[in-house]
């Protein structure tokens, strides 16, 4: 849980906030908080912390100093030490130990010092008081070498300087005491003791030493060293590792701070680790709960435990980054149920997600096991005794077996112990023995939305089995807002990703990749760029993410614009273009592999190439979930064991939803056909028959065509204007007419092929076998045969239309295509330019046929038909929201 870090130090102060949290105080006692009158943006009381990334040179404090002009009537900061600085002290006291040389790091430590207060303050007081601290520290360090006398270790605290030293530097930032700032040691007032868990604090203590020192000072604008406290005996001590936000939560709390704010480097709590899922958002606020879920599942942002003094009293905490002050942060406070919504406005069960890794599970199993009363307690006590600490821990109700998930380098130990107390019923066979499963993690899900809300597991699991992920164990508490599962580590990133868009915490994007920039491809690229489709309402993201020709492909990291992606695709290939996204030789694997993103949910190729090897890679890609869309009559009327694997293909990906194949646009381009045959056939109607045109071009040319021109005129027209196929062969043999009538008996349950259709092909056999480009050479060979068919037709007052017909009938199935001679009571002479006509004889509809027609064919309507597919399958997406 961090977001994007930045070092530089931060230029402005402003902030705003939209948290409707609010907590507040009047300048009333210390340890009384009062809820009335201030809100967060406008605390009265406001407590800063600045950690060690905010403070890393005399600039940083200039601009820490600036950001604290925020209108608070009393403000307390606490800091941290300069950046390394804590880690420098910890080498410097074990080198020391060790009898290791010290004496060249001590002297740089002084001088990054004594450098930055010379820019903070222009007379000698700063530097000589750092000088002091300086010689002190050398003779501790000095007296290190010597054996320890008694149980006091007297190296324990030097680390905590550079807290006192920071503190320092800070007050001289701020304009020290002329400015009316006081400075506060944190060890003359922070009384620690032991504790059941760890160190504590000693809260009535700490207040009398606080209030004795406040009766010595103006108190209303302090300095306090982070980190450093004093032990019962009034000797210095330090606070642990995350020390400097335990001190600001507990300083916030003794000055009944209406907010603290914790300056870092991170924009504030996200819903994932963004290194792990690209796509993790910044969560406005959480409540204490959920912060502290997430805290100890891996956060680093906050440790649970400086949240207690805090939650104690209602203090909210705002994380907030030094460097990006205009960027609100994330609020933690009792209530972030307030917020349950992120900055898109979609409510969330789930506020994020996250991962604790090298972990192992420890199974215990056993048939004697049952019912027996002290099972766990002798488990866990095993475990206690041995000093492992427990991440998880599930039981089934048959009790046959606890599993717990410890630490993979506890995992040894656990498992010795365990075997330990229960050596006795493992010899009795009463206990099976003590598995290890290694290379785990565990991954959460955390929200109080989760409380109560039925299908928070169904969706976590859901998203998981899509991912392909198995869980090895689940345990979710009562208080319901945490539930984890344990799976493999290898699965980790893409667990975390598939849970992370299955709970909407990221737009649901979908990875395109389009295939043939062609004339159908170029018309779709061009709707993608001026759709007015945002998919905002629906939370889709639809995404261009590659574009590949025959010989080349473009793919991009994040996106590709459609408007420009062509130009992209073509100035990769110039020699020494520079692109940021690759672009490369045309690898279909590497394309798909593409666009299946890990880390985003869907992935879609829609594939205008109408090529016939492409689509044979169809079935592959559906089993790896990638949905398919195209308006390629390839697949659709193909080799039926093809056919029969695409089908099986989408329909077999497990979990939320299948990979869709969708292919509108091969009948008809942007016309309802498939859509309609569906509808009747879905609703219990069954189908008799269809007849009709089902060729834009084969219209378009005997519709145009009255012997003025020559026919092969009128076709080289028609390619012009992008009706025919690439090889124009395929509309006048009939070829493209029949995919189309296979792909309306296949969507109608018969298991009807090509060669089941009887065509009849206006391509004279002499022009079959040659090249395409041969063949558009002796393209005027067509006009004789066709001015000699019209003059028959005119003869008996008849007009030339092609037709397609599919009769079905006491099981048997007839498929013809070819031109008819028809009279003007025929609904086809009736249409017009490319008009398709398409009429459903069913049994609902038998007596007047259900009638779909228009334009059937052109590069925008066809594009248009593959656009309504990808927006149909984007909804469905959406639905399953
Ligand atoms: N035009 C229309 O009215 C309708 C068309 N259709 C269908 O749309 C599809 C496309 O038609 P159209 O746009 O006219 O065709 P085009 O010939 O204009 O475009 C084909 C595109 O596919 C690319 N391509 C061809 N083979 C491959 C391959 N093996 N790998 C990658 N890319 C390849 C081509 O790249 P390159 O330039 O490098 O060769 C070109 O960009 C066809 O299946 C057609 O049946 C469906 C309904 C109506
Ligand atoms: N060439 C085809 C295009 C659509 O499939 C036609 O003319 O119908």
């Amino acid at each position: 849980m961090s977001a994007a870090s930045s070092s530089n130090p931060p230029s402005s102060s402003s902030s705003s906030s939209p948290s409707s949290l609010s907590s507040s105080s009047a300048d009333g006692p210390p340890n009384v908080v009062q809820r009335e009158g201030a809100t967060l943006d406008t605390p009265r009381r406001h407590a800063h912390k600045f950690g060690g990334s905010s403070l890393a040179s005399a600039a940083h404090y200039r601009s820490a100093a600036g950001l604290l002009d925020d209108g608070a009537s009393s403000r307390w900061v606490v800091v941290s030490a300069m950046q390394g600085v804590t880690d420098a002290l910890l080498r410097l006291v074990a080198d020391a130990r060790a009898g290791r040389d010290w004496q060249a790091d001590w002297g740089a430590l002084q001088q990054r010092h004594i450098e930055a207060a010379a820019l903070l303050d222009s007379g000698d007081a700063l530097s000589s008081q750092l000088h002091d601290e300086f010689a002190a520290l050398h003779g501790e360090l000095a007296a290190l070498a010597a054996p320890v006398d008694g149980a006091h270790d007297p190296g324990h605290a030097l680390p905590g300087l550079g807290e006192v030293l920071s503190s320092r530097l800070m007050h001289a930032a701020l304009g020290g005491d002329a400015a009316g700032w006081d400075r506060l040691d944190a060890r003359d007032v922070l009384v620690t003791q032991p504790g059941e868990l760890g160190c504590a604090i000693d809260w009535p203590a700490t207040e009398a030493l606080l209030a004795q020192w406040l009766e010595r000072h103006r108190g209303t604008q302090v300095v306090v060293t982070g980190f450093v406290a004093r032990d019962g005996q009034g000797r210095a001590t330090v606070l642990g590792r995350n020390g400097s936000d335990w001190s600001a939560a507990i300083f916030a709390r003794l000055f009944a701070a209406e907010l603290l704010t914790i300056w870092t480097d991170v924009d504030g709590v996200l819903s994932a680790d963004p290194r792990l899922v690209p796509d993790a958002v910044r969560l406005p606020s959480l409540s204490y709960a959920e912060a502290c879920e997430l805290a100890y599942f891996g956060a680093k942002v906050l440790h649970p435990q400086t949240l207690v003094p805090l939650q104690q009293r209602g203090v909210a905490v705002r994380i907030r980054n030094s460097a990006r002050p205009d960027c609100p942060g994330t609020v933690i406070g009792p209530d972030g149920g307030a917020a349950a919504r992120h900055d898109d406005g979609h409510p969330h069960p789930v506020k994020g997600l996250s991962l604790v890794e090298n972990l192992a599970i420890l199974d215990l199993s056993g048939s004697g096991m049952a019912g027996v009363p002290g099972t766990a307690e002798r488990l866990f006590g095993a475990l206690r005794e041995a000093g492992v600490s427990v991440t998880m821990i599930s039981q089934g109700s048959s009790e046959h077996s606890i599993c717990c998930v410890v630490r993979a380098d506890q995992a040894e130990p656990g498992r010795a112990a365990i075997a330990r107390a229960f050596a006795e019923a493992i010899e009795a066979g009463q206990a099976q023995g003590v598995t290890v499963t290694p290379d785990i993690c565990v991954l959460a899900a955390v929200g109080d939305g989760m409380v109560g809300t039925p299908g928070v597991a169904a969706r976590l699991l859901g998203g998981l089995a899509q991912a392909r992920v198995n869980v090895r164990a689940i345990a979710q508490g009562a208080g319901e807002r945490n539930l984890s599962v344990a799976i493999a580590a290898g699965d980790a990133t893409r667990a975390l990703r598939s849970a992370h868009s299955a709970f909407w915490l990221s737009p649901q994007t979908i990875s395109v990749g389009v295939i043939g920039p062609g004339q159908v491809g170029r018309a779709l690229l061009a709707q993608l760029a001026s759709s007015t489709f945002d998919g905002h309402d629906e939370g889709i993201d639809l995404r261009l993410r590659a574009l590949a020709d025959s010989r080349r492909m473009c793919l991009a990291a994040v996106r590709l614009d459609p408007a420009d992606a062509i130009a992209r695709l073509a100035d990769a290939a110039a020699p020494g273009a520079s692109v940021d996204d690759a672009t490369t030789a045309l690898d279909l694997d590497a394309f798909a592999a593409h666009v299946r993103a890990e880390h985003l949910p869907h992935a879609l190729i829609v594939d205008c190439s109408g090529n016939d090897a492409i689509a044979a890679h169809y079935p592959r890609w559906l089993a790896a979930g990638i949905h398919v869309v195209t308006p390629s009559k390839h697949a659709g009327s193909g080799a039926w064991s093809r056919y029969q694997a695409i089908r099986t293909a989408s329909a077999a990906v497990a979990g939320r939803g299948h990979a869709q194949f969708r292919y509108e646009a091969t009948v008809g381009a942007g016309l309802p056909v498939i859509q309609t045959l569906r509808c009747l056939l879905d609703t219990g109607d069954v189908l008799l028959g269809i007849e009709g045109v089902l060729s834009g071009t084969l219209a378009w040319l005997f519709n145009r065509y009255d012997g003025s021109v020559p026919f092969s005129a009128l076709v080289r027209e028609a390619m012009a204007l992008g009706y025919t196929e690439p090889d124009p062969r395929d509309d006048l043999s009939g070829t493209d007419v029949a995919r189309k009538l296979v792909i309306l008996a296949r969507e109608a349950g018969c298991a009807l092929s090509m060669d089941d259709v009887a065509i009849e092909s206006l391509v004279p056999e002499a022009l079959r076998g040659v090249s395409r480009s041969e063949f558009l050479e002796r393209l005027h060979e067509l006009d004789a045969p066709m001015q000699e068919r019209l003059l028959q037709a005119r003869a008996s007052d008849r007009q030339l239309r092609h037709l397609a017909r599919l009769e079905l009938a006491a099981g048997e199935v007839h498929a013809t295509v070819g031109v008819s001679s028809l009279d003007g009571g025929h609904a086809a002479v009736h249409t017009r330019l490319t008009d398709n006509l398409v009429q459903f004889r069913t049994r609902r509809y038998a007596d007047n046929p259900l009638v779909v027609q228009g334009p059937g064919a052109g590069p925008d309507v066809t594009a248009a038909g593959v656009f309504g597919d990808i927006l149909g399958i984007a909804q469905t997406l959406g639905a399953q929201a």
